[in-house]
């Protein structure tokens, strides 16, 4: 039985001419899932932030509450975000129409060895302990939406490349709130982070979809990693399956509210606040019955931004700097080399 599970073709993460069969998928036992992907008792604790009251008096404690977050746990779910029902819903369906086309049509649009920008199922360049999911990579540039969609529906492009244009727009301007909100929360000027963000280069959304696997235990959506960025929106359905490592190393899910995002730290923006803010290793693991949609939005500064904690967040006695001040453009490029994030190691290059 076992067996026959292991041969089994995995049809919708194969790409023409590249059969891979479920034993392709099997990671390493390490890294085999200890809880499943409705597991959510442990994660209850993981704090929601409303911006129902933005605009009032309280501005003052949901900053420091978002600070707070970011630090004890590296992640918060936010609802009352003001991303408007509608724009999700569009964005939704034609990621869905997408991953719904016939192969030979999403291979159109597929990603090169050496861009990783595009479409791919799975992750073939990996060799082994491959992700179960379709990815779509592209840049936050709606002109490389334009491109991308046109080499995949032809001239029945618009309906996907406004969605994805509107929607990343939307959640452009909710992550330099988030940035305002970070920088009041630590006493830093209002807009310490978001004037770093003036050219959106490198800033990038990557959707997945899992299909549904007959062998959840020993595969996985996506391996343990911290983003390497600054911040990441996620966007999960109803499903779940995304879960975060504790610091006693025990797995948690991240139980999926309606109309929420994920919001969590990246390694960027924890070498810029000295460690304050937590960039947190955390996984998306798969189940049998149900296939999965998400996407994450990756904030990225300039290229030629600094990443320099300022004086205010440290201490030369108690809390002294940690990290060599780097450029963003410095950590992407070697990010692009390193190809895959394991665990969460990308930082440790600009130690002191
Ligand atoms: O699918 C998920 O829930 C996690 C996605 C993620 O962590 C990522 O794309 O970096
Ligand atoms: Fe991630």
């Amino acid at each position: 039985m076992a067996q026959e599970i292991e041969e089994q073709h995995v049809e919708p993460l194969s790409s023409i001419g590249q059969p891979l069969c479920v034993k392709n998928f099997i990671w390493s036992e390490e890294e085999w899932p200890t809880i499943t992907y409705e597991n959510f008792a442990d994660g209850d604790g993981i704090p929601t932030i409303s911006f129902r009251e933005i605009k009032s008096q309280n501005y003052e404690t949901l900053c420091k509450a978002m600070v707070d977050a970011c630090t004890n746990w590296g992640f918060f779910r936010l609802v009352d975000h003001g991303v408007s029902l509608e724009t999700i819903e569009k964005v939704k369906l034609r990621w869905n129409e997408l991953f719904d086309l016939p192969m030979e049509q999403k291979l159109k649009g597929a990603r090169s060895a050496c861009l990783p920008l595009g479409y791919c199922a799975t992750n073939p360049d990996y060799g082994k302990d491959l992700p179960w999911a379709e990815i779509l990579q592209l840049l936050q540039s709606p002109q490389q939406v334009v491109a991308f969609a046109s080499k995949v529906f032809g001239d029945e492009h618009q309906p996907f490349s406004d969605a994805m244009i509107e929607y990343m727009q939307e959640l452009d301007k909710l992550g330099m709130t988030i940035f305002e909100m970070l920088a009041h929360g630590l006493g830093l000027t209002d807009n310490f982070f978001t004037q770093n963000f003036e050219e959106k280069d490198s800033t990038m959304i990557r959707v997945h979809r899992y299909p549904p696997c007959p062998l959840p235990e020993k595969c996985l959506g996506l391996g343990s990693h911290s983003d390497p960025h600054t911040l990441t929106i996620l966007l999960q359905d109803d499903v779940g399956g995304l879960q975060i490592l504790k610091s006693d190393s025990q797995w948690i899910g991240v139980r999926p509210i309606p109309n929420s995002f994920v919001i969590n730290v990246g390694d960027t923006l924890e070498a810029w606040t000295n460690g304050r803010l937590k960039s947190v290793v955390h996984r998306a693991v798969v189940n049998k019955e149900k296939q999965r949609l998400s996407s994450a939005y990756f904030l990225c500064p300039t290229s030629s931004a600094i990443i320099a904690c300022p004086p205010q967040l440290m201490n030369s006695d108690t809390n002294p700097r940690k990290y060599s001040p780097f450029t963003w453009g410095d950590f992407r490029k070697q990010l692009l080399v390193q190809k895959r994030v394991l665990g969460k190691t990308a930082l440790k290059r600009y130690l002191i």
